[in-house]
């Protein structure tokens, strides 16, 4: 169980939450249990009574918007009562927390898919994971070694742990979140195997009564590893083949054995030939038809398949990385059945610090597509530096309107750590995630706000929100600044490696691959002269990033080779540019640290202390950036 901090009485877990060990999360009110609340008998009613310091009515409206709630206060002689209507039970418990967020109006959902997807493995181990352990999947220490380190295997006869799963719906719900993807998407058969689809079942009825759906990211090769019950005498197939027979009747088999279980699944996510996964390339066959099959499956039940074009390194390996998206799946654009939905980082490369949006959002028309933004910091430094990451999120949006997708999905941060999220402030993204799902015209700093009202009580919250607010383009200048990409240590993805090559990885994986510098010059020509990848892009960008003299400084080394020589708009040439920029982000994470120190008397000591470990962290990182970083760049001018 977790420690809950004294500020945090989260608004749904003061239930769970003992003195010193319990939820730290961003809602907090003090149980009250003064509120009178009548209408309906639902999780509604039971939060405001606990946490309401007004008396409220609840009125089902099925003339409403699913998911929408209505609002309205009134005040008569000092005493408060609010109306909340909706159309369901979800729409009033939405009602409830937007209430007892200090909201008096009423709202909808921008999108009807806010889903989290979790790299969740069923051993316990989290992709990307920086906050401890899966909370949904046990493992236990197996009898084999790797160098040295313990390997967890999977455990399915750990029981589940309903009270976590059910605070973990609590706080979906109360940013509403209506979605979660249970595994990782470098998927295992097993995720679909009788044993693990009951333990599915068992999260799906805790999360139900919070508007949760679940869904599985699924291997495609399951077919080969795993029976479908009541086919083909409980045995698995020789083939994976979509337009094989017996692989559809398979497939239609298992989403038959997963909804006797689950009625509302809400269906499957998919990373097909990419980064060594099997998919429909393995038979020759293309992405749509390998959809095509899944979405016949699920189809009769409702559920969708949510199909990723995070691919590289396959059928258009050897052309530039940040082009192979839209290679790949340009010409399939109308070819996906209707319940198929096309998942697209928001980046054409690899929720890197800064990436400009990806054209595959300009290039696909007529499938519906959807946006997927990484909440756990694999390149944003992990769970040990504060990097707010709304502003990214919204920059995105800036290119991409938002009414073009039908929906957002969030790589999930959220692990068996005390703080769920690894950093206090990390916790700011996944209810960040949420509100942009919901809303995502709400700006960075109205989000901040409200998160850091519900979670610091501090007198010097706007020097927080400032802070906040900084924080990512403090990131991008002292990793990577003016464009500079992908020059991570390999496979970590956290410290600095320039240099880094290997000739036994595939290229795209080696920074020197991305920044090409030499002794005359350095930076990826994409321009109509090089990789041609601007061509991707709809206008005025095109030619906005084609051309030099217009392509945003903040890219001008992700579009362009220039000689070291070259003069930015501040006349500082490239090297003195990146190494004014390095400074800037170091300056600003030594101004976070007075800007915390200056909070320290109104927080509580343990959480002070936590942030203030990972800030001083986050600074002696972002130094090593700045020298690794400038003494392998300036090398390049010395010779
Ligand atoms: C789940 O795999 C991840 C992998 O860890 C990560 O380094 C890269 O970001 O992308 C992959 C993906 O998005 O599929």
């Amino acid at each position: 169980m977790k420690i809950l901090t004294l500020l945090l009485m989260a608004l749904v877990f003061a239930g769970m939450a003992k003195a010193e060990d319990g939820h730290q999360l961003w809602l907090r009110q003090q149980p009250i249990n003064k509120a009178k609340v009548t209408g309906p008998e639902c999780i509604a009613a039971q939060e405001l009574r606990t946490y309401s310091t007004q008396n409220v009515t609840l009125k089902i409206d099925a003339t409403m918007e699913q998911d929408a709630y209505c609002i309205k206060v009134n005040s008569e002689q000092g005493k408060v009562n609010s109306v909340i209507s909706a159309k369901n039970e979800i729409g009033l418990l939405y009602g409830a927390y937007a209430l007892l967020r200090g909201e008096t109006t009423g709202s909808e959902p921008f999108y009807k898919l806010r889903i989290l997807n979790h790299w969740d493995n069923m051993n316990g181990t989290i992709e990307r994971g920086y906050a401890g352990l899966s909370i949904f999947w046990k493992g236990k220490a197996g009898e084999r070694k790797f160098h040295g380190r313990t390997i967890f295997v999977e455990d399915p006869d750990q029981p589940i742990d309903a009270e976590l799963i059910k605070e973990y719906a609590r706080a979906n719900a109360s940013i509403g979140i209506n979605g979660t993807v249970l595994n990782n998407v470098n998927a295992s058969p097993k995720m679909l195997s009788a044993i693990y689809i009951n333990k599915v079942k068992q999260y799906a009825d805790i999360l139900r009564p919070y508007g949760i759906k679940v869904y599985l990211s699924v291997n495609f090769a399951s077919p080969m590893s795993i029976p479908a019950k009541g086919f083909n005498g409980g045995k698995p197939i020789k083939t994976a083949d979509p337009l094989n027979p017996k692989v559809k009747a398979w497939w239609k088999a298992k989403a038959k054995e997963i909804y006797a279980q689950i009625p509302d699944f809400g269906g499957f996510l998919v990373k097909a030939n990419s980064e060594g996964q099997p998919g429909p390339f393995d038979y020759k066959r293309t992405h749509a038809d390998g959809a095509n099959m899944l979405a016949d499956a699920v189809k009769p039940f409702g559920g969708i398949i949510m199909w990723r074009s995070f691919v590289y390194g396959a059928a258009h390996s050897g052309e530039d990385r940040v082009k192979q998206a839209v290679s790949e799946f340009k010409d399939l654009d109308g070819k996906f059945r209707d319940n198929v939905i096309l998942q697209s980082k928001n980046g054409p490369l690899d929720f890197q610090p800064r990436e400009p949006y990806a054209p595959i959002f300009d290039n696909i028309k007529n499938t519906k597509q959807m946006a997927e933004l990484q909440i756990t910091q694999e390149y944003l430094g992990q769970s040990r530096h504060l990097t707010y990451l709304a502003p990214m999120w919204r920059e995105f949006f800036g290119f991409v309107a938002p009414e073009k997708l039908v929906g957002i999905a969030g790589v999930a941060n959220i692990g068996l750590d005390k703080n769920w999220c690894g950093h206090h402030f990390s916790q700011a993204n996944w209810y960040a995630f949420g509100r942009l799902a919901w809303n995502p015209n709400l700006t960075s700093e109205q989000i901040a706000e409200e998160w850091l009202g519900l979670t610091f009580n501090a007198s010097n919250n706007e020097a927080l929100k400032s802070m906040m607010l900084r924080s990512r383009e403090a990131c991008v200048d002292y990793m990577m600044p003016i464009g500079l990409h992908h020059i991570f240590a390999f496979d970590e993805h956290y410290g600095p490696e320039p240099d880094g090559y290997n000739a036994h990885v595939p290229l795209e994986w080696c920074p020197v691959y991305y920044h090409k510098a030499n002794n005359d010059s350095i930076g990826f020509n994409r321009t109509h002269t090089g990789s041609n990848a601007t061509a991707q892009y709809r206008e005025p960008y095109c030619t906005l990033y084609d051309n030099i003299n217009t392509c945003p400084e903040r890219y001008l080394l992700w579009f362009h080779r220039v000689p070291w020589s070259y003069r930015l708009k501040s006349g500082r040439t490239v090297l003195e540019e990146m190494d004014y920029r390095y400074a800037r982000g170091v300056k600003e994470v030594e101004d976070f640290i007075r800007i915390w120190n200056e909070t320290k008397p109104n927080i509580d000591e343990q959480r002070w202390q936590e942030v203030d470990a990972r800030l001083q962290h986050q600074l002696e990182n972002a130094k090593e950036w700045q020298k690794v970083c400038m003494d392998y760049f300036s090398s390049f001018t010395k010779k």
